[in-house]
């Protein structure tokens, strides 16, 4: 069994991750904290858990964490780096959900996120957690700097387009690496479960608007894992939109093609490149992935479409933000980091309506 902790378990990526972790047949939960809900069981503050968490809430200062083989960090930024050479140093495995240990470069992560980093030693060794590119470093890795929301959705709707095989078979870049949009929604448990005036039932309701548009931290997050793909430079314009539902994201990307890229056969190339994956689901030609169709499950549903009389290829891709934007894709990576499954504790079935 593998020992796990979660720090800052009463947030909506901590509870999600409990939802998962409960069923995961080679998990024991060890500790789950919270500073403000120290003793408080965690049944008692979610019910949905009630005969399958019997834990409280601990102080994370007091919470065995050096005891865990694993220790997911749902907390804000800043947060995983402060504990990570302490537990590091206990022989503890760490996945941070916020973005610690993201952005390779420091000065990079220090403009996004208003904080100097603490332990660029340890970034330098961080794997990206995104198993549909890095599974194999994923296995071997002691820390994952597991990927934003929106960078999942934008880099798994990029990244055929972008592999270098495609490139070469094609004999050219297939899209205009410089020009990609990403026009992106989310529900608003993307913000997370802390009160803020826009997520306020209110606000968020009824209403649909831009944010970020001039800059959000998640466009250098995506720029460096496409270039990563790559292999070389790609800029694009992300902006996202808050939509008023729970739970999910729908991204639609943009790319101006190439003359090469037009005599391809993107459909196939989408089919091909995620055939065998477990959680990407290429639909049929023509399709329109509805949010819905993927809300609670880990799964990504792309569709691919060549608008008749012009030169854009155009990518859908929906997931659930709390699932393959977060807690589902930490347990998916942990499943990789143990030797288990990949698939282990996420086979579960979308719900709908
Ligand atoms: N919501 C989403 O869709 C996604 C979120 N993320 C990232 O995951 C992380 C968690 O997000 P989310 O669950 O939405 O956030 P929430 O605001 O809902 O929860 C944050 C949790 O962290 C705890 N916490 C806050 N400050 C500290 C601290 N200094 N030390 C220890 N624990 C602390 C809080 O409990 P307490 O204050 O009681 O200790 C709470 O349990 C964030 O970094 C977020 O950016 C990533 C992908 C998607
Ligand atoms: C709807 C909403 O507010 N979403 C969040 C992104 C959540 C997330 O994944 O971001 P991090 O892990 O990088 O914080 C935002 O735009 O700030």
């Amino acid at each position: 069994m593998i020992k796990v902790g979660i720090v800052g378990g009463t947030g909506y990526t901590g509870v999600e991750l409990l939802r998962l972790l409960a069923q995961h047949p080679q998990v024991k939960l060890m500790a789950i904290t919270s500073r403000k809900e120290t003793g408080m069981p965690v049944a008692e503050m979610y019910p949905s858990l009630r005969g399958r968490v019997d834990l409280a809430f601990t102080d994370p200062a007091s919470a065995p964490l050096a005891e865990c083989d694993l220790v997911f960090f749902a907390t804000p930024h800043g947060v995983a780096m402060a504990q990570a050479p302490e537990l590091l140093a206990a022989g503890v495995k760490i996945i941070d959900l916020a973005a610690d240990f993201r952005l390779k470069d420091t000065a990079e992560f220090e403009r996004w996120y208003k904080m100097p980093h603490s332990c660029p030693h340890i970034l330098a060794e961080a794997v990206y957690g995104l198993p549909e590119v890095n599974r194999d470093a994923i296995r071997k890795a002691r820390v994952i700097g597991l990927p934003g929301c929106y960078p999942t959705s934008v880099q798994l709707g990029w990244l055929p387009v972008l592999d270098p095989k495609a490139v070469a078979a094609a004999g050219g870049d297939l899209v205009e690496r410089t020009t990609l949009i990403a026009d992106c929604k989310s529900g608003v448990s993307g913000a997370g479960r802390k009160a803020e005036v826009h997520t306020l039932l209110a606000e968020a309701s009824d209403n649909f608007k831009a944010y970020g548009v001039t800059g959000h931290r998640h466009a250098p997050e995506i720029a460096q894992g496409l270039g990563a793909i790559a292999g070389k430079p790609v800029s694009l314009q992300f902006t996202p939109h808050l939509v008023p539902m729970i739970r999910g994201i729908h991204a639609t990307l943009y790319a101006r093609l190439t003359p090469a890229g037009a005599r391809v056969d993107f459909q196939k190339l989408y089919e091909e490149r995620f055939a065998g994956e477990p959680f990407v689901d290429v639909m049929p030609a023509g399709s329109t992935p509805e949010t819905r169709s993927v809300r609670a499950s880990n799964m990504v549903r792309i569709a691919v479409h060549r608008p008749a009389g012009s030169d854009l290829l155009i990518v859908l891709v929906v997931e659930d933000n709390l699932v393959k934007g977060a807690s589902g894709q930490g347990v998916q990576v942990m499943n990789l980091m143990f030797g288990l499954p990949e698939d282990m504790g996420l086979t579960q079935l979308p719900v709908l309506p």
